[in-house]
């Protein structure tokens, strides 16, 4: 792994020497990974190299065969109440916005604050669903519609306002511009990279969108061959010596995204 030197207190997340297997498959082969705090990290890596997987392993939901993962300075493995209180610090988004489809936005949102305080009564666990649901850019009356009525961009919106149910200081999100069309795309990227920076949140961003990565992404980490192949800023990134790094970084749909940065730099 490629990485410039980290200091204990700036690591939010801290992965080592990461197995998982399914049965004779094995995805992750001794990974190491750090995510600093307060960076947006972009997490790449070609179809089922193990993105998901990793995602899940950090957040507790999948035990790995071998390996320390540590989140907040906690240890991942410990069990019930330190788990949970890893949760509560945590705002996650999986691909498909994973909203209850029977709830509307505002009662998807009072979930998480449903579940990790109980005492919180109904009058503020509303006010509070209805901050986040603003905070994302949707207008108030989206609360009181279903997932289904929804466009795709006001999906991925709600599912944000569900993950920063609980004010995290991490969140996870895992292939948020996916199906939205680019100028869709675009806009979700600048409410990440506002949010982030407002509210001093550290992400953790697997992506295949090259506009993502050279939009808002302070560091990228490229999974492959069961491991982090090199981690660190995009240009070093795309120096890094490797098939799969060379044609993704070095295409054109790359020429064409860091070109577009250029432009909104200029
Ligand atoms: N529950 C499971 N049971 C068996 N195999 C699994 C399971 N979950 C994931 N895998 C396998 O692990 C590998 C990595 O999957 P993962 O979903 O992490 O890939 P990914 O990098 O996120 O891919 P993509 O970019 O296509 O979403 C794949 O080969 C997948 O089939």
């Amino acid at each position: 792994m490629v990485s410039a030197g980290t200091s204990e207190h700036e690591v939010a997340v801290r992965v080592r020497g990461l197995v998982n297997r399914f049965g004779t498959q094995t995805v992750h082969n001794g990974l190491d990974l750090d995510v600093r705090r307060g960076e947006i990290l972009g997490v790449v890596g070609g179809s089922g190299s193990g993105k998901s997987v990793l995602m899940r392993a950090i957040l507790g939901l999948r035990p790995p065969q071998a390996g320390s993962i540590e989140v907040l300075g906690r240890s991942v493995s410990g069990q019930g109440e330190s788990l949970q209180t890893l949760r509560r610090r945590t705002g996650v988004l999986f691909q498909d916005g994973a909203l209850f489809s029977s709830l509307t936005v505002r009662e998807n949102v009072e979930v998480p604050i449903r579940t990790h305080y109980r005492d919180i009564g109904s009058p503020l666990r509303c006010e509070l669903a209805r901050l986040k649901i603003r905070l994302t850019g949707l207008k108030v009356s989206a609360g009181g519609k279903y997932p289904s009525e929804l466009s795709g961009g006001m999906r991925k919106r709600a599912g944000l306002a569900r993950a920063l149910a609980l004010d995290p200081e991490l969140l996870f999100l895992d292939e948020p511009t996916a199906g939205l069309d680019p100028i869709g795309a675009a806009a979700f990227d600048e409410l990440l990279r506002t949010l982030a920076d407002a509210l001093g949140l550290t992400v953790f961003l697997i992506t295949h969108d090259l506009d993502t990565l050279y939009a808002i992404c302070d560091r990228v980490a490229v999974i492959g061959d069961g491991r982090v192949l090199v981690s660190g800023p995009l240009e070093e990134v795309e120096a890094f010596d490797h098939p799969w790094v060379r044609d993704y970084f070095n295409g054109p749909r790359a020429r064409q995204a860091k070109a577009a940065q250029g432009r909104r730099e200029r």
